[in-house]
């Protein structure tokens, strides 16, 4: 059919092959993926390739329960005030948290067991019912071994990992903004340790181009022994901060239900830092925004 004919109107003689609506449309000639999501879906196809399953990381909105207390993670700790998390005003409170295990989880912060004294502090049901933007995927983590120690026929060992945006109520700077995309890889089976913890992180950041790694003890709340990871970046010719690890703390993973002699190890680095050396931002906002060079 063609702008002639139907102005000379010999399209009326002109027998049409009947439309095929099931045919696949011509794939648009614009649009690239964004470099973040080209960084994102490089990390997912390692991860898929060492075996880990995706976990589901729709919810932004989280209640400290599961973003800090179901961690381990003090009520008195400065990381649960407003000056760095982004509190929710509506909905006020949480849904739902397990009765049971929400009073295990006020033991073990009070009165500690499992081997371990606790924090000695009053453990207000309050605080943890308050909704937060979460500040890191470990509270998606914290949802998932809860559920994995839970389910029908009891634990088994899984692999998983989170790749979403987190919020923190940072100052902005050329390199922080109030929100970024956590990595977080997780590993719970019998019996890990700290070199299942290394062999996997090395496994990871060697896939990613990082064979050169440093380990540096460090501190979480939630996990012990900690290490921050130092890796030679072949692009900036230099060692840099390329993530931290841990291993859960009995404090967080026996309340949960985890069978005796369950050890979950985990790691997390974040999409943005990455991205801004491979395609050489200088500033973080040049990855948001119109100005995005792709
Ligand atoms: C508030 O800042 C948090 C963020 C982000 C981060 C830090 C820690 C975790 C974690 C964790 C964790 C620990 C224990 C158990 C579970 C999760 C996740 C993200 C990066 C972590 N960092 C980071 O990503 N650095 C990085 C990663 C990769 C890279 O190149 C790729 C290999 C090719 C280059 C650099 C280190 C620094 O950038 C740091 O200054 C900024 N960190």
């Amino acid at each position: 059919l063609t702008a002639a004919m139907l102005a000379d109107g010999s399209w009326r003689d002109t027998t049409f092959k009947p439309y095929n609506f099931d045919a696949e449309g011509t794939v648009p000639a614009c649009g690239v993926e964004h470099t973040l999501l080209k960084v994102r879906t490089e990390f997912r196809r390692v991860l898929f390739e060492m075996g880990f399953a995706e976990m589901p990381t729709s919810r932004f909105v989280e209640s400290c329960f599961w973003n800090f207390d179901a961690l381990f993670q003090p009520q008195s700790h400065p990381a649960r005030d407003a000056h760095d998390t982004f509190f929710v005003s509506k909905p006020g409170v949480a849904r739902h948290v397990p009765e049971d295990y929400c009073e295990r989880v006020k033991t073990v912060h009070q009165t500690g067991g499992y081997g371990s004294r606790g924090y000695g502090t009053v453990w207000e049901r309050s605080e943890a019912d308050k909704l937060i933007l979460r500040t890191h995927t470990t509270a998606v983590s914290s949802r998932m071994l809860y559920e994995l120690a839970n389910q029908e026929g009891g634990f088994t060992p899984k692999k998983y990992f989170s790749i979403d945006r987190v919020f923190r109520n940072e100052t902005l700077d050329a390199t922080h903004l109030a929100e970024f995309h956590q990595v977080e890889g997780v590993v719970a089976d019998y019996g890990l340790g700290l070199a299942d913890l290394i062999g996997t992180i090395r496994d990871f950041f060697r896939r990613i181009g990082i064979t050169n790694l440093r380990f540096k003890p460090a501190y979480n709340p939630y996990t012990e022994p900690s290490m921050e990871v130092f890796g030679y970046h072949p692009d900036l010719k230099c060692w840099t901060e390329i993530g931290n690890s841990g291993i859960f703390r009995p404090e967080m993973l026996a309340p949960m239900g985890l069978p005796e002699g369950v050890r979950v190890i985990a790691w997390g680095l974040s999409l943005e830092r990455p991205t801004m050396i491979k395609y050489r931002y200088s500033n973080i906002r040049d990855l948001f925004g119109h100005k995005v060079q792709v």
